[in-house]
């Protein structure tokens, strides 16, 4: 592998090249369990590195456009063959710079193989429709062709399967593709390009430069010659990125926070509830757009699922994310350790009662890294900032209800909608939750974070801009429709 050049130092990938952002400045990129352990030096790039990366998308986009779908699908194929070979090398990585755990970023890292996969096949899948004209002597039909060059800006809390299931679509559809990843685990994003790379993927057509994300993302969302630009992270961001994109005319797609609801009714089956929300708000330490984060429990079952709650939290293992006894790893940089425990003492100023958790974990093996003790708070209320606000951290917040009806109302009492589970067994309940609930991702007896490649992923309210991403529905931002009327 070319990537890894020297003492621990990545490049940009520009036009089938590693190279040294012209600035010559470099970032740390470290471990959050232990902040010893630098996992590597990237390039602190500039605009010039953008502006460079752009052109060469901008010169390949023409010869990567005219190839057909199965053709482009082959060098898919042969990524997904090799990233499958360098799995645990890739997940490994991932760990060492998130922070999840390694079973969760083998999994993850499986995911991006997946991901890849399924999007190779769509190369052999239709492109258009034919539409009946009413001029009988008329052939009408559309095509759906790539926009162009697409930028990709992806967070560090999904460093394989974001960058993958933003760029695989991206690809296949006939696109080139600039991605500027977090600097938080930009290792990992490097690892896979040169997968794309090892696969023959002509030069120019994927591109990636590191660096901050005012001003190398920031480029990239206002350069002229990026044609659609896509992006996962926080609402301040997205928002930043939507408005630059819109201004000069460019498409562009938002995927952003959650403040997601469970809704535990009192028919529940409570083993499987509890289960559900510690994994939903725990894992990966809390840190996912769809993690749960309000628990709303009904009146009847809520002292006997606080208890149940508390004491399998209690036995969560808590530690460095490469070892096999941790389930638990750490907050993945410093801002969000800090933002985390702001949220806390902000939920108990707000008179919520702090039940379990919530302290810094700083002595012993928990002296270099970002870790933190699961937070439950008890009492919780709607317009608390705890109840209202993404942590993006390991903090459950109890509401109590006393009807199926204030409970989501409760629910739907956010600026947010992404993901949302109840726990019933009863249909009606169900029903009524589908149907009421504002989300874009609804799960019944089942927790509210993982999604499956093959649907709609995406949110309502100010979760997203609207968009949905992958699946098919991947193919609604990435392409345009031409209508295209022939009259012999
Ligand atoms: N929806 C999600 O999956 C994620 C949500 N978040 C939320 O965001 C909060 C802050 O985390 P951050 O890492 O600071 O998120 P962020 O939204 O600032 O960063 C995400 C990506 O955007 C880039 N970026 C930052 N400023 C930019 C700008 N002005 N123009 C273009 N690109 C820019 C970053 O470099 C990174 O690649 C978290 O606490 C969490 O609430 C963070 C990561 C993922
Ligand atoms: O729940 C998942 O698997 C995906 C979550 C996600 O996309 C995110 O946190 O950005």
């Amino acid at each position: 592998m070319s990537v890894a050049a020297e003492n621990k130092t990545y490049f940009n990938f520009i036009n089938g090249r590693w190279v040294k952002a012209e600035s010559g400045g470099m970032e740390q990129s470290l471990n959050p369990a232990d902040t010893r352990d630098i996992v590597g030096l990237v390039q602190k790039s500039s605009i010039e590195d953008v502006d460079l990366a752009v052109e060469a998308a901008k010169q390949a986009k023409k010869a990567w456009r005219i190839l057909s779908g199965a053709e482009r699908g082959q060098f898919l194929y042969k990524a997904a063959d090799i990233m499958e070979q360098r799995l645990d090398e890739i997940a490994e990585c991932a760990t060492r710079e998130m922070g999840k755990t390694l079973p969760e970023a083998k999994g993850e890292t499986a995911r991006g193989i997946a991901i890849l996969r399924y999007y190779a096949g769509e190369g052999m899948r239709k492109t258009g429709d034919v539409i009946p004209s009413t001029d009988p002597s008329a052939f009408m039909y559309t095509d759906r062709v790539p926009l162009g060059v697409v930028g990709v800006i992806s967070p560090w809390n999904f460093p394989v399967a974001i960058p993958i299931w933003k760029m695989a679509p991206a690809l296949i559809y006939g696109n080139t593709v600039v991605i500027k990843p977090a600097t938080e685990t930009a290792v990992t994003c490097l690892k896979v390009i040169s997968c794309f790379e090892e696969a023959g993927i002509p030069s120019g057509v994927v591109n990636a430069v590191t660096g901050p994300g005012s001003s190398v993302g920031q480029r990239l969302a206002e350069h002229p010659d990026v044609n659609g630009i896509t992006f996962t992270g926080s609402n301040q961001t997205g928002k930043i990125i939507g408005r630059t994109a819109f201004e000069r005319g460019a498409k562009y797609q938002l995927e952003m926070g959650g403040k997601n609801p469970v809704i535990v009714a009192d028919d529940a089956d409570l083993d499987i509830a509890v289960e559900a929300v510690i994994s939903g708000a725990f894992r990966s330490t809390g840190q996912k757009c769809t993690a749960t984060s309000r628990v709303i429990v009904l009146n009847g079952v809520y002292d006997r699922f606080k208890e149940k709650l508390l004491q399998q939290t209690k036995e969560i293992t808590i530690g460095d994310s490469l070892k096999e006894d941790v389930w638990m790893g750490p907050i993945a940089n410093k801002q969000q350790l800090d933002n985390c425990l702001s949220y806390i003492e902000k939920g108990k100023q707000e008179g919520a009662d702090l039940i379990f958790g919530g302290e810094r974990l700083a002595d012993g093996k928990y002296e270099n890294g970002y870790f933190i003790r699961p937070a439950i708070f008890d009492n919780v209320t709607s317009g608390m900032a705890i109840a209202q606000e993404e942590i993006f951290g390991p903090v459950i917040a109890l509401i109590k209800a006393d009807t199926l009806e204030e409970a989501l109302e409760t629910a739907n009492d956010v600026k947010f909608g992404l993901s949302a589970s109840i726990f019933t067994q009863n249909i009606g309940r169900m029903l009524s939750f589908i149907d009421e609930i504002e989300a874009g991702l609804i799960r019944v007896n089942a927790e509210s974070a993982g999604v499956e490649l093959q649907a709609p992923f995406g949110g309502v309210k100010q979760s997203s801009s609207h968009s949905r991403e992958q699946g098919e529905a991947a193919k609604e931002f990435f392409t345009a429709v031409k209508t295209v009327f022939v009259k012999p």
